[in-house]
This record gives structure tokens, C-alpha cells and sequence, in this order.
């Protein structure tokens, strides 16, 4: 059912810093800062070859970035975002087997501009998991 990878996510407390990181230090195509309101983070894109990580900086006072950030202070890996073909057919397919999608359940337009889910970190090995309609 799942098929690329679409990002892996970074939750970072400074989003300057580690966009000057990613794009100095490290040689990597970075985007413009997006804030995502309905999201509570403000985003980046770090452009690799088959790939993107997405550096996270929490926004606004109830974002999900920000009790994580309180946790692990220096940032760490937050989240992984898989394809998925039909997102409907795999939240239902999901559903089916007891995983829990957060939020209301119903896909939300994500920083690509296409539906997303997110699946609870304690149903899949401790990562929270987004799906991402391809
Ligand atoms: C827009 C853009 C895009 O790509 O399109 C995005 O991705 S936006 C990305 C931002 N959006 C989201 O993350 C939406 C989905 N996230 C959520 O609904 C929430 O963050 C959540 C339910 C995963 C966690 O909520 P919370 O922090 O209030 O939960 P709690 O503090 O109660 O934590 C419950 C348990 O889950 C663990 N836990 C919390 N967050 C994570 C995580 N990211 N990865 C792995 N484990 C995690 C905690 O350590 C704790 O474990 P223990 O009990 O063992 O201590
Ligand atoms: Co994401």
C-alpha cells in the first residue's frame, strides 16, 4: 500500500539556524520558510536528489511541534511521510485494523498542497506516520 518516500520531518526550535545549517554547512537546496497555519508549523524544504526533509519550527500556541520541541530541546527526527495511492482507501483500510488517525480523521491539505493523514506514533514502532496522497 505504501509507496514512496515522501519526507522525512525534522522539528527544529530555530528554523533560521538550521536552514543556514542544511544550506552552509551542509550543501543542500533550501525553500523559502512556509508557514502552515493549519498545521501549527512553519516549514522548509531541503531539496536532495530522491528525496526531501522538511525542517519543522513550531507555530503558534497549540502546535503539535511544540511539545516536542519542549522534549528534546535540540530537535530530532519528528515524523516520516510515506505515498499512498488513494488516502481514503488506506485511512479506511487502517481504521480496520484498530490504528488510530489523529485529528478528526478526515485528510487535511498538507505543505504540498495534497491530502495528508497522521497515524499515531505508539501504533507504528514509535514513529508518527504521515500518508501523503501521490
Ligand atoms: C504540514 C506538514 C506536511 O508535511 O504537510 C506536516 O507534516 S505538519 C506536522 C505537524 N503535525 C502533526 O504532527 C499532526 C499529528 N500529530 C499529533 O496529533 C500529535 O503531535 C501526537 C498525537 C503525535 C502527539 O501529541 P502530544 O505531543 O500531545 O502527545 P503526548 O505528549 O501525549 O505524547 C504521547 C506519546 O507519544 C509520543 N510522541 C509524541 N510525538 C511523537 C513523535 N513525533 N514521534 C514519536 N513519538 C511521539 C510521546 O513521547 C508520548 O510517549 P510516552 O507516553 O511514551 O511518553
Ligand atoms: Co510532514
Amino acid at each position: 500500500m505504501i509507496g514512496r518516500l515522501n519526507h522525512v520531518a525534522i522539528a527544529v526550535k530555530d528554523l533560521a539556524a538550521a536552514t543556514a545549517l542544511y544550506r552552509d554547512t551542509l550543501g543542500a537546496h533550501v525553500s523559502q520558510p512556509l508557514p502552515q497555519p493549519e498545521h501549527g508549523v512553519t516549514v522548509v524544504f531541503v531539496e536532495l536528489p530522491n528525496t526531501k526533509v522538511e525542517l519543522l519550527e513550531p507555530l503558534g500556541a497549540d502546535s503539535p511541534v511544540g511539545k516536542f520541541i519542549e522534549r528534546n530541546p535540540d530537535g530530532g527526527i519528528h515524523h516520516i511521510c510515506y505515498e499512498v495511492d488513494d488516502i481514503i482507501a488506506a485511512r479506511d483500510r487502517l481504521k480496520a485494523t484498530g490504528a488510530r488517525v489523529l485529528g478528526t480523521g478526515e485528510p487535511r491539505i498538507g505543505a504540498h498542497g495534497k491530502p495528508v493523514i497522521f497515524l499515531h506514533p505508539k501504533d507504528f514502532t514509535g514513529t508518527l506516520v504521515e500518508l501523503e496522497q501521490a
